[in-house]
């Protein structure tokens, strides 16, 4: 997605270790403008498909998938938390998932309440890094036996391997932009070919 590009050419910063700093506009402080457009593009790629549900992963997801959801028909959004807390009560689908940012593993719960069997869910997520986040997200989703209709990103790190994993699976997987290679030193970006 062109826009998404030019964003992160002129937004995005390369840090060591992998890295792409995008808080400026994605994961921090946020263009609710570019998140709608972004949101537009994903409609128009998974168009005909039957999508009952959005479900990210907190904490970056949840703005994205919230404004994703308008242009889905406002279905549902919900958000996996990596903690437990006082609110969570039922039965739950849990899982673990090693953060990058965070650099360690974080328990990722879902109410058993907000997945129902059958549903059609649509996975969205701000980054696609080693595929951790997605494959903890698919797991609870393979759990509570729903479909896994798409997964929609919006920055992939296409030199890391998360989504040649999930393509190899045959998730029908759309990055808005996938990042080939980056240069901490000269900060220089390459982007896959649509
Ligand atoms: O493909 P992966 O290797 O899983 O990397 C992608 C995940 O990493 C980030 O989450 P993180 O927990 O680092 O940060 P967040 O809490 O800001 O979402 C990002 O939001 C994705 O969920
Ligand atoms: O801000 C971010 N930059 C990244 O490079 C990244 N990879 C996974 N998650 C990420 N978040």
């Amino acid at each position: 997605m062109k826009e998404l590009e030019e964003r992160i050419r002129r937004d995005g910063i390369v840090k060591p270790g992998n890295v792409l700093k995008v808080d400026a506009f994605l994961n921090h402080q946020c263009d609710v403008k570019l998140f709608d457009q972004m949101g537009r593009e994903w409609a128009r790629l998974f168009a005909g498909k039957q999508i009952d549900k959005i479900l990210t992963i907190e904490a970056s997801g949840i703005g994205i998938a919230c404004v994703a959801a308008r242009h889905f028909g406002d279905v549902p959004v919900v958000f996996a938390k990596k903690a437990q807390s006082i609110n969570l009560d039922g039965d739950q689908y849990v899982t673990k998932v090693y953060s990058f940012t965070k650099q360690r593993e974080f328990p990722v719960i879902v109410s058993k309440r907000f997945l129902n069997p059958g549903e059609h869910v649509l996975l969205i997520d701000d980054f696609l890094a080693n595929g951790k986040a997605m494959e903890g997200l698919i797991e609870l989703c393979h759990e509570a036996g729903v479909v896994v209709e798409g997964i929609g990103i919006a920055i992939e790190k296409g030199f890391q391997d998360g989504g040649a994993k999930l393509r190899e699976a045959g998730y029908d997987l759309q990055s808005l932009a996938i990042v080939d290679s980056m240069n901490p030193d000269t900060g220089a970006i390459t982007f896959r070919e649509a």
